[in-house]
């Protein structure tokens, strides 16, 4: 049997307008809209305490709004009780049971909502399948690793066919080899069931692997929604671009608008093109994010052609070298610091050493401007 066409539900399109959420005088969300189209892997991604879980725990329905409505697929679903909305949750801990089976916890739901034994009996079967423990589901779910508990807790939260699975931080217990293939696990059960997945992470990796998009969070407000390219390559505040990677930040000066260009000048007084967010006109002094991939150390007087070309220079101060790359910080000639990310093409040594003068070449297209 086709096993998208057997667990797909619909996925759900989520609608938030206006959420804010206070704890006593404490404001924990502030003011939060957001569309989540049927069918995508939405991730909440920001520092701990900054919102996302008291997010998810008001679209599951263990919170309710201080004010603002929540939609799916268009009604209005405020009013209901965790159990009456087509959404289900997974938690960190699993929360399994450890006295019942593997089969036992994944059809706890469905046995909760009475339905019949034939077929609670097929579902646990094909979702036995759908997480790969297949020939377990007599075991008790405490003779099984930590990787292969956590896909009994979705294939338990994924038996009833949700619209909508919420999953909170579902991997972090487990460590960094096993939440990579789970991360790819994730996304292939996310993608062969169109169940609608919001997850919840505060690791900037995991997003940018697994999402369709993103919402980065600070502060009880969401800063920036987009696809994990635009958060990284176009994010449009220091907030997003520090929270996201390595990145360099420059002062510039904007001199011209050319359609959807800035070009800005840099204090060395190169001119290089920039991007900006569309809801901004940028003018005057700005900030540029440039991230450390997009730029590479050249020789400076070894070239006669460079020394005119090159649009930054500095000298070394730092190398690390990290097997794959190697960082180069380069300490501009206005005192700012820069950092040079190369890949390590061959074996051996890398490039400059502390104390060496260098140029920095940009690739094209690679500065973005940030709103105030
Ligand atoms: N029931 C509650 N009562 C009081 N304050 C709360 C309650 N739940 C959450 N908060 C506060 O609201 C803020 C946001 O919490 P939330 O759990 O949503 O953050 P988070 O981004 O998910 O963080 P983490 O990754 O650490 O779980 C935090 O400062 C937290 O202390």
């Amino acid at each position: 049997m086709d096993q998208s066409r057997a667990t797909a539900a619909h996925g759900g399109a989520i609608g938030m307008h206006g959420i804010k959420k206070w704890f006593g005088n404490f404001q924990a969300v502030d003011d939060v809209s957001l569309e989540i189209r049927p069918n995508e892997f939405f991730t909440l991604l920001g520092p701990s305490g900054c919102g996302k879980t008291t997010l998810l725990r008001m679209i599951a329905g263990f919170e309710m709004p201080t004010e603002g409505s929540i939609r799916l697929d268009g009604t209005e679903i405020a009013s209901l009780l965790p159990n009456q909305r087509p959404v289900n949750t997974v938690f960190q801990n699993y929360a399994l049971f450890p006295h019942l089976t593997v089969a036992e916890n994944i059809g706890f739901g469905l046995k909760m909502l009475g339905r019949p034994k034939a077929e609670i009996a097929a579902t646990v079967a094909e979702m036995i399948k759908l997480v790969h423990l297949e020939g377990r589901g007599g075991d008790p779910v405490t003779q099984l690793s930590g990787g292969q508990q956590q896909r009994v807790a979705l294939a338990r939260a994924l038996a009833p066919r949700p619209k909508v699975l919420l999953l909170d931080e579902p991997l972090s217990a487990l460590d960094l080899k096993l939440r990579k293939s789970m991360q790819i696990e994730l996304k292939r059960l996310q993608s062969e069931t169109g169940i609608t997945f919001v997850f919840v992470t505060h690791d900037q990796e995991e997003a940018l692997t697994m999402s369709d998009r993103i919402a980065v969070m600070s502060h009880g407000k969401v800063r920036q929604v987009g696809e994990p390219w635009e958060i990284y390559d176009r994010p449009a505040e220091r907030f997003v671009a520090d929270f996201i990677g390595d990145t360099n930040f420059l002062d510039v000066d904007v001199v011209a608008i050319e359609g959807e260009r800035a070009r800005v000048r840099l204090a060395s007084g190169a001119e290089i093109p920039a991007t900006f967010p569309a809801d901004i006109r940028p003018a005057g002094k700005v900030t540029i994010v440039i991230r450390p991939e997009h730029a590479r150390a050249v020789s400076t007087g070894l070239s006669p052609a460079t020394p005119q070309s090159v649009p930054l220079s500095g000298t070394v101060h730092d190398v690390v070298y990290l097997g794959t790359d190697t960082h180069f910080h380069v300490r501009l000639e206005d005192g700012t610091n820069f950092m040079v990310r190369q890949q390590n093409a061959r074996s051996g040594p890398c490039g400059f050493a502390v104390g060496d003068p260098v140029g920095i070449e940009l690739s094209d297209d690679v500065a973005q401007i940030l709103r105030d």
